[in-house]
């Protein structure tokens, strides 16, 4: 069965392109005659040494390359990149300095700010002045917990200038969740808020800060943003925001790096465990996000572009890298659905956003509710949409293309917190295949395996990298012979980063995602990814959401569906029935669950993620090793001693 092509860009659109630009730019440096996505890929593959030094000198990336590209490059892991640069991140990234917006916030409670370049650098340059003076100095660790506003952006690029280290997270944490990743990183300063909004509500976060505080014993100032306009009350620790910046400050300087010195220290979901501390580096971060906005995405200085994210998702440090690109972000804190479901339209139109980034689960809901921004809204500068976060279903591609917009390109991109990156995402020159992430990112040698190893196409099996990049963490915290970091990703396959997708290189070398390697199913001995569920179920009007696991039974595995329906519906026989139908005719007899549940609530990472893993053992009767780690534990009771699981 063909796939249908939802979207394509024609042949004018192609050739204004950066990503055109660029294919010609290395078919003159190399000599060569790129003419497609395909040749530049496998060129950027065969010679990855040559082609990420091409994207320093594309971009024109301040700093030293230095005179080493790439030093042991066939070790997964141990390759070194750029060993001899020297740059600053924050330094790319306040590269314009002009009266452009470079800023734009939208908050829940109506609040709207925006700052210029200018003013952007100005600010920066306050906070760092203040930072000098305390004595931070580089690799010191600034630790966050601030909603995605201004301030945190100003934050992040004061520590950067200095050669810093900085690891955020969103208000919506527990105390617990924050001590357990911000703990093991030992911050020098903290810098939070007096509270937050959301979902119409003003939360008052001051006992919480006063707990971490307590907690995290290393800090030497807690700096708190008044965001939330109540009253706070400081200590010989703390002080507020306005009075900590150095206003006299007139010059901003850089601290060059290495290009492998720690940037960000980020952290896994922490659902198996404490959160593992991922660290990457100031060049890997910078040269992948320059090419991924600017030739994955097409974005410059005319774009405004947005993502639906929190500081505690690695989305935020995407969007963030935008400004190298001398773009206008806009910043939103607060519920998508708050006052309405329509609210992130209603900004995408004052904003004239043109590049409006989500999650896959957004859509879905945005779907149920039954929105048509294509309808109510003017959307005449939006030019793509992205989504990340799960896998984007098939039936979502015919609702963006039918619902919001028709001619724009509609990315699905995947990778995540451990490359602070996409192994496959958007492109502007190549068609938008229905329930496709359009292509493979360039340099990545992205391939899908079956258990030995082999690479297979059109064949479901893991998601792999099997050459070394620059965006690769430089290993984790705390983790001084590198076991911990081998053994997350390279000790399935040799010399080989295993993502843990459960995947599939289509005949278009697009890719598509089927779920977490280690939530596949596994009836009968047959593989099964839940994404392959996930569809079928949520087409059902009434089914607002499901969760699939395999259940051990009888020496076997059997599939356990739970949904969670619109207010008001019941799971009876007939619309037990009907999942099972439209299952079995959309898929195959296999993915049939032998049992359907109802709950009302499904537990999902601070960041959005349900956690299959988690609720697999519960059902098992084993213990979920870091409910701190989920943004709604009290959903796992639900899934705990139910009588149909043992029958
Ligand atoms: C790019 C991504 O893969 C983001 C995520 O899902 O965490």
């Amino acid at each position: 069965m063909t796939t249908k092509i939802m979207w394509q860009p024609d042949s004018s659109q192609i050739a204004a392109t950066r990503m055109n630009d660029f294919m010609q730019h290395i078919s003159r440096a190399q000599n060569l005659e790129l003419n497609s996505y395909a040749q530049l890929h496998d060129w950027s593959v065969q010679h990855h040494e040559t082609f990420w030094r091409s994207i320093w000198d594309y971009f024109d990336v301040l700093g030293e390359a230095g005179e080493r590209t790439l030093v042991d490059g066939d070790k997964l892991p141990g390759a070194q990149w750029f060993p001899d640069a020297q740059l600053n991140f924050a330094e790319n990234l306040l590269r314009y300095q002009d009266d452009h917006i470079a800023l734009i916030f939208r908050g829940e409670n109506g609040a709207r700010q925006q700052l210029t370049y200018a003013e952007l650098r100005h600010e920066v340059a306050a906070l760092a002045a203040a930072f000098k003076q305390q004595g931070v100095v580089a690799g010191d660790r600034v630790a966050a917990m601030m909603p995605n506003c201004i301030e945190t952006i100003i934050a992040m690029l004061a520590t950067t200038s200095l050669g810093a280290i900085w690891s955020s997270c969103s208000p919506d944490f527990g105390v617990q969740g924050v001590v357990d990743r911000f703990g093991q990183i030992e911050p020098k300063l903290f810098i939070t808020v007096d509270g937050y909004f959301y979902n119409g509500k003003q939360l008052d976060i001051s006992e919480k800060v006063n707990a971490i505080r307590t907690e995290l014993k290393t800090l030497e100032t807690t700096i708190i943003v008044d965001f939330a306009g109540l009253e706070h009350r400081y200590d010989a620790t703390s002080v507020a925001w306005n009075d900590y910046l150095d206003r006299s400050a007139t010059t901003l300087e850089f601290v060059k790096m290495p290009f492998n010195a720690p940037l960000y220290i980020m952290f896994s979901s922490g659902t198996t465990g404490v959160p593992k501390c991922i660290v990457h580096g100031v060049g890997g971060t910078l040269l992948q996000h320059l090419k991924e906005h600017a030739l994955h995405t097409d974005i410059d200085r005319d774009d405004v572009f947005f993502y639906f994210t929190t500081c505690g998702w690695m989305m935020w440090n995407w969007l963030v890298s935008g400004l190298a690109q001398g773009a206008t972000l806009v910043l939103f804190d607060g519920s998508p659905f708050y006052p309405a479901p329509t609210v992130l339209w209603d900004i995408a139109e004052q904003e004239k956003i043109s590049v409006f980034g989500t999650s896959a689960k957004y859509l879905s809901a945005l779907e149920k509710a039954e929105c048509t921004p294509r309808t109510t809204h003017r959307l005449d500068s939006l030019r793509a949409i992205l989504t990340t976060g799960s896998v984007l279903a098939p039936e979502s591609f015919d609702y963006v293309y039918r619902d919001i917009k028709a001619n724009l390109c509609l990315s699905s991109i995947s990778g995540g917190t451990d490359i602070v990156s996409c192994f496959a995402l958007g492109n502007p020159i190549l068609p938008v295949y229905r329930g496709e992430l359009q292509c493979k990112g360039l340099g990545l040698d992205v391939q899908v395996c079956n258990d030995n190893g082999e690479a297979i196409t059109q064949e479901k099996g893991e998601l792999v990298c099997r050459n070394s990049f620059p965006c690769m963490p430089i290993g984790f915290w705390n983790d001084d012979d590198g076991q911990r970091y081998f053994n997350a990703y390279f000790a399935r396959f040799e010399n080989t980063w295993a993502h843990g997708d459960y995947a599939e290189i289509t005949e278009h070398d697009g890719v598509i995602i089927y779920g977490r390697s280690d939530a596949v199913l596994n009836p009968g001995g047959v593989r099964i990814g839940t994404a392959e569920i996930y569809r079928q179920v949520e087409k059902i009007d009434s089914v607002l959401e499901s969760i699939a696991i395999g259940q051990r039974w009888q020496d076997d595995e059997r599939v356990v569906l739970f949904v969670r329906l619109r207010d008001g519906v019941t799971l009876d026989e007939q619309l037990e029935q009907d999942i099972r139908k439209i299952i079995r005719s959309n898929a195959t007899p296999r993915h049939v669950p032998a049992i359907i549940a109802q709950v009302t609530d499904i537990p999902r990472t601070i960041s959005g993620k349900i956690v299959e893993l988690a609720v697999r053992q519960v059902v098992h009767g084993e213990t979920v090793k870091n409910t701190d780690a989920l943004a709604n534990p009290e959903a796992l009771e639900q899934f705990r001693n139910r009588a149909e699981l043992n029958q």
